[in-house]
Formats: structure tokens, sequence, C-alpha cells
């Protein structure tokens, strides 16, 4: 069986406060891009979870989170069977786009059709959220609200369809330090995450466009200014807006016109900017 683990960007992204345990309470409005990585999943005879990856800085043991989902699953249902996986990553990795997230997700849905569980996508959703706080929004895909520390999800119409650019420079941020690092009395500009639900629901891409914003943007920017380059660099080549996407450091840029994606996506790899880039569309529940 093989299925595909998709990326996501957060078109707003607000944080409310923090927990007592630590973890943040969060307004976001997700959406699916079209980038992948890929899960192989087959039964094996000898017991036990097998799992390769095609990246060698990706740990392929019981720290991969998908190696954590499929273990929640059979460990539950005392699957005695073994299972073998063969992933294939090509969404940058701590990059804010939910990749480990989404493979995950995956895993819990290839093994729950693989050993005939049962479990509806809810009760699927509800498991997720013992490995990450995006990974019941990974299983459930498409656009949504998230709330809760990301796990109460509401899901929202489709997003009118527009072009994706991603841009993600060579540097890494750490969502755990990012949440460290955010100073919750000094954010200045809140998203207006029910203007964009009403945006959205109104079809309206130029007024989504204009309501996106990432608390953790200033921050981040602030010690990394190549993520303010990428973004100008994609606006003033026909981006109705580009913003970072969750902790970063990854750059989105939202496009109508597919040639002039494509053509900032060419002068973006020329520029050097950015390790990886992207051109990609959004993908909704319906596809
Ligand atoms: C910031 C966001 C926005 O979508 O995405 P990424 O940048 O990671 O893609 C998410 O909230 C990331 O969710 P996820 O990556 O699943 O987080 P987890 O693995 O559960 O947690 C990693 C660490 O982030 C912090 N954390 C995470 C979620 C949350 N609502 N509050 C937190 O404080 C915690 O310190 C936790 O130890
Ligand atoms: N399947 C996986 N893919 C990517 N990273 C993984 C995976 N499983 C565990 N990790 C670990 O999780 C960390 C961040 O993963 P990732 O999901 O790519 O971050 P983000 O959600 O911020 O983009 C990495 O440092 C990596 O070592």
């Amino acid at each position: 069986m093989r299925l595909r683990a998709m990326a996501k960007i957060n078109l707003g992204l607000d944080v409310i406060r923090k927990r007592e345990d630590g973890y943040h309470e969060v307004r976001m409005i997700m959406q699916t891009v079209r980038m992948y990585d890929t899960l192989e999943i087959r039964k094996k005879q000898a017991p036990g979870i097998s799992l390769r990856s095609n990246l060698p800085y990706v740990p392929s043991d019981e720290r991969n989170l998908v190696y954590k989902a499929a273990k929640i699953l059979m460990d539950e249902f005392h699957v005695e069977e073994g299972l073998s996986m063969k992933l294939t990553k090509s969404i940058p990795v701590a990059a804010g786009m939910a990749g480990g997230s989404s493979d995950a997700a995956a895993a819990f849905v290839g093994v729950n059709r693989l050993f005939r569980l049962g479990l509806s996508q809810e009760e699927l959703m509800k498991r997720a959220v013992q490995v990450g706080a995006d990974v019941p929004y990974c299983v459930m895909r498409g656009t949504a609200l998230a709330e809760g520390i990301g796990e109460k999800l509401t899901p929202l119409p489709p997003m009118p369809e527009c072009y994706v650019l991603i841009g993600k420079p060579g540097i890494n941020v750490s969502t755990k330090t990012a949440y460290e690092n955010l100073r919750l009395d000094a954010i200045q500009r809140r998203p207006d995450i029910d203007g964009m639900i009403a945006a959205i629901r109104n079809q309206d891409l130029r007024s989504i466009t204009e309501k996106m914003e990432n608390v953790f943007e200033p921050g981040i920017m602030e010690k990394y200014p190549v993520i303010g380059e990428i973004e100008k660099f994609m606006e003033e080549r026909g981006a109705l807006k580009a913003m970072m996407s969750g902790s970063g450091p990854t750059v989105f840029g939202i496009f109508e016109d597919r040639e002039k994606m494509f053509a900032a996506s060419e002068a973006l790899k020329k520029s050097g900017l950015a390790k990886t880039v992207f051109a990609s569309r959004i993908y909704n529940r319906s596809e």
C-alpha cells in the first residue's frame, strides 16, 4: 500500500495563551498543499516494525513519527503480524510544513486499512494527537480552522483555487524553540482569523491573502532576514502575498497566475536565497 503524506501551510496563525502543561493554545487556518512524502507499507512475516527512509538524517527507529503512529495502533489492537515501511521524503524537514506530522497521519490511515482495524477518520484523529498537535489535522487535510493545541478542528469550505510557491532557506528552526521564544505580551499584530474564515466562505482570494498573518514571523524573521527577502522576492514577481509557514522557516507565496508562479519559481532557484524551491497548488478534501 502506498500513501501520500501531504504538507500544510498556515494561512493564519495566532497563539492565544500558554497552558499549564507548557503547550500553547492556538487559532490557525490550515491548508494542505500538493507537496508530498510517500509512505509504502506492507505486512511482513516477522513481528515488529521496520522502517527505511531515503534521508540519512531522519531517524528510522522509534523516534520517527511514522514508527510512533504505527506502534500506537498495533499495540492497541494487539497486531501480531509485522509491518514494513518505506518513507520517501520530499517535504523539507523541520520546515514548518508538518512533514513528520503528515507522515505519521499517513501511517495511521495506512495501518488502519492494512490490518482492517475498522477505525473511522474521527477515531484515528483522536489517537493522532498523541504523536503531535498537528497530526489530527494531517489526517483530515484540506482547509480547516484549528484550535486547542491544534487538535480541535472545524472543516472549512475549500479555499479558492490558487498556486503556491514554496521556498525554504537553508536554515532550520525548531518548533519547540519557536514556541519557547514567543513573547505573547509583545505580539503587536493579531491575525484576523474570523475575517479570514469569512473571506474563505466568500471565496474571496484577495481578502484571504490580505488577512494572512503569523505571530511567529516577526521574531523568526528578525533572526533570519532571508525570510523577509524571499517574501519580497515573491511579491515583486506577482505573489498576492508571501508569508512564513508555521514556526518557519519556509516561506510560501500565493499566486493567482500560474505562469507568474513558474517564472518566480525559476528566478528564486537562480537567486540562491532558498535551498528548496517547489511550485505547488492547494489540495482540497474533495479531490
Ligand atoms: C507551529 C505549528 C503550526 O501549525 O506547526 P509547525 O511549524 O511545527 O509545522 C504547530 O503548532 C506545531 O505542531 P506540532 O509540530 O505537531 O507540535 P508537537 O510536535 O506536538 O510539539 C512540539 C513542541 O512545540 C510546542 N507546542 C506545540 C504545539 C502547541 N500548540 N503548543 C506548543 O507549545 C511544545 O513545546 C512541543 O514540545
Ligand atoms: N517522518 C519524519 N519526517 C521528518 N522528520 C521527522 C520524522 N520523524 C521524526 N522526525 C524528526 O522531527 C523533527 C521535525 O520534523 P518535521 O515534521 O519535518 O518538522 P516541522 O513540522 O516543523 O516541519 C526533525 O528534527 C526530525 O528529526
